[in-house]
């Protein structure tokens, strides 16, 4: 790499692909269920409402249990939501495994880390500093970071043009079909990761890789960037 090159910027979607949040997160859902009167559903069913951010898991939530909500009475449900969310936001989240020791080497070999999530920004950050990782990118772009969002290309665009990157040297890392629509809208690679929250099986999504576990990560990026 001359030294006019950028460095390639690797961007990672959050919710079920850097960390395991399911659990602090559908606990919280469970809270504003009971708070609307409504049934809890079972973990299978909410584990795959996360994807979109929090507004609309609450929304997905609410719907699938037979309530109706909208208006102020939605709004009141959501911040309870966030509220509760930002208080145990990490009590049973955790990085999946191997995510450390792949995002140090990728670090080694002079990459650029990002996040670009549909996670609220400050939600975002929250969980990062809670974890320990906040430091280890040098962006953290939320849902409400740019004027657009995921799957609009906007959202990665605009978190790999921070990095001080290019997009023909970037590689986005995620769990679900936004994730690799994203990257396609932005005509960026994806690797696929399976540990996440996804309706479809997540090698059916399309993504350019797929990797089980993350110790396979930093040869795939590789493989990913010496294709561009
Ligand atoms: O919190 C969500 O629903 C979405 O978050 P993600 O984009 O990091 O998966
Ligand atoms: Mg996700």
């Amino acid at each position: 790499m001359s030294a006019a090159t950028p460095p390639a910027v690797i961007a990672f979607d959050l919710d079920g692909t850097l960390v395991d949040t399911a659990p602090d997160l559908l606990d919280t859902l469970d809270i504003v269920l009971d708070e609307a009167g409504a049934a809890r559903l079972p973990r299978e069913e909410t584990r795959k409402m996360i994807g979109a951010g929090a507004k609309a898991l609450v929304n997905r939530g609410l719907t699938a249990a037979g309530i109706a909500v909208d208006g102020p009475a939605f709004e009141k449900l959501y911040e309870r939501f966030l509220e509760h969310y930002a208080d145990h936001i990490a009590d049973h989240s955790r990085p999946f495994p191997g995510l450390v020791e792949a995002l140090d080497t990728l670090s080694a070999r002079g990459h650029v880390l990002a996040v670009c999530t549909n996670k609220l920004e400050y939600l975002s950050r929250l969980l990062l500093d809670r974890l320990e990782l906040t430091d280890r990118f040098a962006v953290i772009a939320g849902s409400d970071t740019f004027p657009v969002y995921k799957p609009d290309a906007g959202h990665l665009l605009g978190t790999i043009e921070r990095a001080g990157g290019l997009p023909g040297r970037a590689v986005m890392v995620g769990d679900s079909m936004t994730d690799v629509l994203t990257a396609k809208n932005a005509r960026i690679p994806s690797i696929v990761v399976p540990f996440g929250y996804t309706e479809t099986p997540a090698i059916e999504l399309g993504g350019d890789a797929f990797i089980e576990h993350f110790d396979h990560l930093p040869e795939t990026v590789e493989r990913l960037l010496g294709r561009g």
